[in-house]
């Protein structure tokens, strides 16, 4: 079994829990409160920024061309592609997307999320690390979106083409970002694996805080001061 297929059996039960939790039912059922979809946008198109600037940050940590080139692809991915999804979300709110995400922040859960791949960006050099803490982005969603499709016809819920979206074009993505981390996984030190696995199966966890904060629209409770 390669090791990355390990990380996935044991993010199974993660990924079980969220799709019983309150935001996935409620997208399941098409009448999730329309708050928690603003505050998710809020929260995720600030993610999705800093989700794009530290692919940048492993560019630096790659050689080879075509390593080089995939993370190019998905940086365009993340800014420009996946927007779309968004939009099916705003509609389902019924605002301008701009004026959803305006005021936006990183609120508790998303903060420490990022924080956690940037940690791993800044403090390893191999690139794996930091694969690891991100890989769950793409996995996650890809497993809710295909178990949401085993087992509802969402024929005429509003969120449809939100799920739609995560169940195309992710198997390219996790195929290369498992074969990166496999590489490096086969060759490195027991105690490098066991942070590898930390990393991917705590990010399996901030994914399921970032739907539990959106459902229930957490923020920091601090004043923003306006100049
Ligand atoms: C927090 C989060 N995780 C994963 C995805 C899927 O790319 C997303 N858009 N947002």
């Amino acid at each position: 079994m390669m090791f990355t297929d390990e990380l996935q059996r044991e993010a199974a039960p993660i990924i079980e829990a969220i799709y019983q939790d309150d935001f996935i039912q409620g997208v399941i059922r098409g009448d999730i409160d329309k708050k928690a979809i603003r505050h998710y946008l809020k929260a995720d198109h600030l993610y999705l920024n800093e989700f794009a600037k530290i692919y940048s940050l492993l560019i630096a940590k790659l050689n080879d061309k075509d390593d080089i080139r995939f993370l190019l692809e998905q940086i365009d991915f993340v800014i420009n592609g996946e927007v779309t999804a968004h939009y099916t979300m705003a509609d389902y709110v019924g605002e301008n997307y701009q004026d959803i995400i305006a005021g936006g922040e990183w609120y508790p859960a998303s903060d420490h999320y990022i924080k956690h791949m940037y940690y791993n960006a800044y403090k390893y050099d191999d690139a794996s690390f930091t694969i690891c803490a991100m890989a769950p982005c793409p996995y996650v969603y890809q497993q809710l979106a295909l178990k949401i499709k085993d087992n509802h016809d969402l024929t005429g819920n509003p969120l449809k083409d939100w799920v739609d979206f995560y169940t195309v074009n992710m198997d390219e993505l996790m195929n290369r970002l498992n074969h990166w981390v496999n590489r490096f996984a086969e060759t490195t030190t027991d105690e490098n694996r066991e942070i590898l696995r930390r990393n991917f199966l705590e990010s399996c966890v901030h994914e399921r805080r970032f739907f539990e904060m959106s459902y229930r629209q957490e923020a920091w409770g601090i004043e923003v001061m306006h100049a």
